[in-house]
């Protein structure tokens, strides 16, 4: 076999091309021993963090199989065996679960912005016009000013005051409502979610839908809310394995569709004729009546605001869903635990009501100007929202760039998980975290001040940052008025043979395992105050 290394005839010039091969060798080993020597400097004073340590899984499925339905439970019982912070791998999505107040500083303070945008379910994406709403759009311009236009306008306190009188009336019907099953057993879940309900709708029109009172318009607004939780809470396997979604096998999106469809008519229908009302009135949007709607009002603030606050059609119709679906369900929810746990209490239940006879008199019926005073029912609430909150993993947060939180790598577009429930009953955090007592709440001294506002982090049941809840200002309102009301209006027992149930479902929001049935008795002393 012929070779030119073999090939005495070409001893000479074979020596040069020895010589420049070994030169060109040696030259190359340098380089490599140098890139190697500089790779791992850098790496020894940038070390790649690592991922958090989590289950296992199987392949492909990765712990999905091995999750029961109560997220909230099976997320706290895993923190105990990997930590704070771990990973969890569900289909091709990779989720962290943190479930400590420093972490969670980290997600909502520290890199607030980076955490800005919330998982984008299937569901949501439909119900929510692609995401041009609050609760699923993506962080950006448009969403800051959708936000700004709903936090310093709709949830303004000139805006609540002024549409108190439709509150009023909605919580009065509640009220003849309940005195006409007294001494019944009736089910405070789904007169609450009727109450919750009927006053948003009625602060979303005004008075412009009143017209319509003579057909089913309520029931039908109450199915759509409903029928939007339920597909928002539902797993969908498309979420999972997003190469899915084309089959929809669940038919989760066909009926997220149908549902758009029908909050589309009702919305166009509100809009066309608070539109052409107003046109009858003066020619402007302007209505003379003073019980305004959040719709008119916005649609108002598009006629005479600036740029920075004009919204599109679109937008309006987005954000009064968001309105419907986070605003409802999960005021009602609340409103059923606080009574459950007032009716596992009677000790605080008495409180609650010999301070509604000092501040109210059984004379009269509540008023929101009683609110200020009710400071036991104010502290019952807290502590309800602290061992119940409605979104016990608040919404998933998913970081815009890859990351380090506690020191682990979090990459981009994963689902990061806030375990509020688990932080709200960690004792460490907690004196004896699941007794009841109102009285952490009782601001005494007042330098103990804990709020709804996200401020302390160890008490979060409306999140924390750019993305908590910018309901609360309502949702404040709403439970407390109703409640005292419903509190004030009546005494409420358990039926003889019932026996409490304080279990919880995971869900959107998470709700009482079996309805809570209880039995009213007229507690006015003036019977015409309840029709
Ligand atoms: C007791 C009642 C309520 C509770 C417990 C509650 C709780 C929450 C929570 C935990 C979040 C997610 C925060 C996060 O991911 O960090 C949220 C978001 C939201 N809530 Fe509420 N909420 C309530 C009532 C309301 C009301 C009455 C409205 C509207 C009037 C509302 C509108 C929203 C919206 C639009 C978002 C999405 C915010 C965003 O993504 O930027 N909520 N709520």
């Amino acid at each position: 076999m012929w070779s030119p290394w073999w090939d005495a005839s070409n001893i000479e010039k074979d020596g040069h091309l020895m010589m420049t091969r070994a030169i060109f060798l040696t030259i190359s080993a340098m380089a490599v021993a140098l890139f190697w020597f500089m790779w791992n400097w850098k790496s020894s004073k940038n070390p790649t963090p690592p991922l958090p340590s989590g289950p296992r899984g199987l392949p492909f499925l990765g712990s999905l199989p091995f999750l029961g339905p109560n997220l909230h439970r099976e997320f706290t019982n895993l923190a105990s065996v990997y930590g704070p912070i771990y990973k969890l791998q569900l289909g091709s999505k990779l989720c962290f679960v943190l479930s400590s107040p420093s972490l969670v500083k980290q997600v909502v303070r520290d890199q607030d912005t980076l955490f800005a945008n919330h998982d984008p379910i299937i569901a949501a994406q439909i119900i929510s016009y692609g995401g041009t709403d609050i609760a699923f759009g993506s962080y950006g311009p448009d969403w800051r000013r959708l936000r700004k236009v709903f936090v310093s306008h709709v949830m303004s306190k000139g805006n609540l005051d002024a549409c108190y009188a439709l509150r009023k009336e909605e919580v009065l019907k509640s009220i003849d409502h309940i005195y006409g099953k007294s001494d019944s057993p009736i089910d405070f879940g789904q007169v609450a979610f009727f109450t919750a309900v009927n006053t948003i709708m009625r602060m979303l029109w005004g008075g412009t839908l009143e017209a319509e009172k003579g057909t089913d318009l309520g029931a039908e607004l109450r199915n759509v809310v409903a029928e939007m939780v339920e597909l928002l809470g539902k797993g969908n396997i498309s979420d999972f394995f997003p190469w899915l979604a084309k089959f929809d096998v669940q038919g989760i999106a066909r009926r997220a569709k149908q549902v758009l469809s029908v909050t589309e008519k009702i919305l166009n229908s509100a809009i066309e004729k608070q539109m052409s009302e107003a046109a009858e009135q003066d020619g402007g949007l302007s209505l003379k009546h003073e019980r305004k709607g959040f719709l008119q009002f916005l649609l108002e603030l598009n006629e005479h605001g600036d740029d920075a606050e004009s919204l599109t059609l679109q937008q309006i119709k987005a954000l009064l869903t968001d309105i419907m679906a986070g605003g409802t369900d999960t005021t009602a929810t609340m409103m059923e635990w606080v009574m459950a746990e007032l009716m596992q209490q009677p000790d605080d239940l008495k409180k609650v009501q010999e301070e509604l006879k000092e501040v109210v008199g059984l004379k009269n019926l509540v008023e929101e100007s009683h609110i200020p005073k009710l400071h036991y029912l104010d502290a019952v609430i807290k502590e309800t929202s602290r061992l119940h909150p409605a979104l016990p993993l608040l919404a998933p947060h998913c970081p815009s760039q890859s990351t380090t939180i506690g020191g682990f790598k979090i990459p981009k577009g994963s689902s990061v998980f806030l375990n509020v429930w688990a932080i709200h009953r960690d004792p460490n955090v907690w004196d004896n975290p699941l007794e009841f007592r109102p009285k952490r709440f009782l601001n005494d001294p007042p330098t103990n001040n804990i709020h709804y506002n996200g401020n302390k982090l160890e008490y979060l049941p409306f999140g924390s940052g750019r993305r908590m809840c910018p309901g609360i200002p309502l949702a404040e309102r709403m439970m407390i008025y109703v409640l005292a009301s419903f509190l004030h209006s009546f005494e409420w027992r358990l039926p003889n043979d019932a026996k409490l149930d304080l279990q919880d479902k995971f869900g959107i929001v998470t709700k009482k395992m079996t309805p809570l049935v209880v039995i009213p008795t007229p507690r006015l002393s003036k019977l015409e105050l309840y029709t």
